[in-house]
C-alpha cells in the first residue's frame, strides 16, 4: 500500500509537521526523520508532498446530504454526490432520506450503504426515514434500519415535519433504547401553507407567500420539550432564524439533550436575493434577514449551533429553471461549504479559526451521527480520514465545472477563499492536486 507524506503541514495552530499516512493510519507526525523513514519503508512506495502552507484537518463530515438515489438520478447519484463530497473535503455524508423509494426500510438503506462503499469515496452513512413514506402517519421500521447493515442512528423524514406531536415523542421513545437521534425539519405546516419565501417586507413587496419564522420556532419549541420530556436526542435540522437560535440556548441551559445544524447559505445569504425571482435562491428554510445571519453567526461561534451542514439539495434543470412558484427548493452545497464557512468566519474573527472550523464541520458532526473513525484528532494511530487546504488559495465558482450531477449553486461566478488540495480515506486519497482519483 503507498504511503504518503505530507512535509511541512499545519495542524491546528500547531508548528508546521510532518505527517505520515500509512496502511489507513495516520503512523507518525514529525516522529522520524525522512532518511529513517525511507529504511523503514522498503518495498512500500512512498509518495512526498510539500504541504507548506497548507492546512490539514480531520475530514469533514456532513450530517445533511440529498444523494437523491434511489429514484432521481438525473439530479445526483451516490457515486456523483460522493465526488462532490471529496472535492469539498468530506470523508463522511449522511444521506437523507427523502428518496423514491423512500429510506424507510433496511432494504432501502442498506442499499444506499452498499452503493456508498461501492463509490468508495466517502463513507455515506444512510439516514432512515422516520415515518411510512415520510407521510407523517405512522412510524417507519426504525428498529429494523437500526440493526441493518447500514446501522442507522440518525433518523428524520427531513423535506417534511413531524407535525404530529404524538408521533414525535413516540419516535423519541423508540430511539432513545439505542441512543438514536431524530433530526427535524422545524416546519409547522399550517403556517407555511403556499409558502415561497420568507414572510417579511421583501416577501410583500414581491407578493409571493410568506414562511414566518415562527413556523419554524414553534415546532423547535414543542420538539425540545418532548426531547426532554422522554429524555431522549433531538437534532434540528437547518436552523434559519434568531428566534431558533435562542430557543435552542435555552433548552441546552436546561440540559437538554438537543443539537442543532445551520448551513452554509444561512450564515451568508438573506432574503433579498429572492427580488431576482431567480429560484437558485428558493430554499427550505428560506434564506431570511441579516438579523437572522447575525445570530446564527454567533450562535454556531458561541456553539449554541453544534456544526454546519450543507443540506446539499441538487435539483435537475427542469426542477429548478422555471417560474419561481414552480421551482424545487434547494441549492447544491458540499463543494462550496468550506470556502463558505472560512469566509464567514474570517469576517467575524478577523483571523482564520481552524479550531472552531474541525469542531463544527468534523469533530461535533461525527460525535452527533456516532461515526466513531471520523472526525478524530490527527495524531499517530488515527484512522487518516483527513483534508489538506490551501488557505491562501481562491476558487472562483463555476456551477458546470462542479462534480455534482446538478448545478444549481447560489455561488455561480463568486471568489471565495480556500482550496481544498487533497482528501484522505483511510489513507487512500481520494482527491489528489484539486482533482477525484477514481
Ligand atoms: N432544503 C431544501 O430546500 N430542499 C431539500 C429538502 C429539505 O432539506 O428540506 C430537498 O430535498 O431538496
Ligand atoms: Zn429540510
Amino acid at each position: 500500500m503507498t504511503a504518503y507524506l505530507l512535509q511541512g503541514v499545519s495542524l491546528l495552530g500547531a508548528a508546521p509537521a510532518d505527517l505520515l499516512i500509512r496502511d489507513g493510519v495516520i503512523a507518525a507526525v514529525k516522529a522520524t526523520t525522512l532518511e529513517e523513514l525511507r529504511r523503514s519503508l522498503t518495498g512500500d512506495e512512498l509518495v512526498e508532498i510539500d504541504a507548506t502552507g497548507l492546512v490539514a484537518l480531520p475530514g469533514l463530515v456532513d450530517l445533511h446530504t440529498h444523494l437523491r438515489e434511489p429514484g432521481r438520478e438525473d439530479a445526483e447519484t451516490v457515486h456523483t454526490g460522493s465526488r462532490a463530497a471529496a472535492l469539498g473535503g468530506y470523508t463522511a455524508v449522511c444521506a437523507m432520506a427523502n428518496t423514491a423509494p423512500v429510506a424507510d426500510t433496511a432494504g432501502v438503506v442498506e442499499q444506499v450503504f452498499r452503493l456508498g462503499r461501492e463509490a468508495g469515496l466517502v463513507d455515506v452513512q444512510p439516514i432512515g426515514a422516520v415515518t411510512v413514506g415520510l407521510a407523517g402517519e405512522r412510524l417507519a421500521e426504525l428498529g429494523a434500519m437500526a440493526e441493518s447493515a447500514a446501522t442507522v442512528r440518525i433518523f428524520s423524514d427531513d423535506g417534511h415535519c413531524v407535525h404530529d406531536p404524538r408521533l414525535m415523542r413516540r419516535a423519541l421513545e423508540y430511539v432513545k433504547a439505542f441512543d438514536g437521534v431524530i433530526a427535524q425539519h422545524a416546519e409547522e405546516p399550517r403556517l407555511t401553507e403556499g409558502a415561497q419565501m420568507h414572510e417579511g417586507e421583501v416577501s410583500a413587496r414581491l407578493g409571493l407567500g410568506g414562511w414566518p419564522a415562527v413556523a419554524e420556532e414553534a415546532i423547535i419549541a414543542r420538539d425540545v420539550l418532548l426531547a426532554e420530556h422522554v429524555g431522549a436526542r433531538l437534532h434540528v435540522c437547518h436552523v434559519s432564524t434568531a428566534g431558533s437560535v435562542e430557543i435552542i440556548r435555552r433548552a441546552k441551559e436546561r440540559g437538554v439533550r438537543v443539537t442543532a445544524e445551520v448551513t452554509p447559505h444561512h450564515l451568508l445569504l438573506t432574503h433579498e436575493l429572492a427580488s431576482s425571482y431567480d429560484p437558485v435562491y428558493k430554499v427550505n428554510p428560506p434564506l431570511r434577514t441579516d438579523a437572522d445571519v447575525a445570530a446564527l453567526r454567533q450562535g454556531l461561534i458561541e456553539g449554541v449551533i453544534d456544526v454546519v451542514a450543507t443540506d446539499h439539495a441538487p435539483h435537475a434543470a427542469q426542477d429548478k429553471e422555471c417560474e419561481w412558484a414552480y421551482a424545487r427548493p434547494g441549492m447544491l452545497g458540499l463543494e462550496t461549504a468550506l470556502p463558505i464557512v472560512l469566509g464567514v468566519l474570517r469576517d467575524e474573527c478577523g483571523s482564520d479559526s481552524w479550531e472552531l472550523i474541525a469542531d463544527r464541520m468534523s469533530i461535533a458532526p461525527a460525535r452527533i451521527a456516532g461515526l466513531a473513525e471520523h472526525g478524530r484528532p490527527l495524531t499517530a494511530g488515527s484512522p487518516a480520514n483527513l483534508t489538506l487546504i490551501d488557505p491562501a488559495a481562491r476558487i472562483t465558482v463555476d456551477p458546470h465545472a462542479l462534480a455534482s450531477l446538478s448545478a444549481n449553486t447560489p455561488y455561480a461566478g463568486m471568489t471565495l477563499p480556500g482550496r481544498i488540495v487533497a482528501t484522505f480515506l483511510r489513507g487512500v486519497p481520494t482527491v489528489l492536486d484539486g482533482k477525484v482519483c477514481k
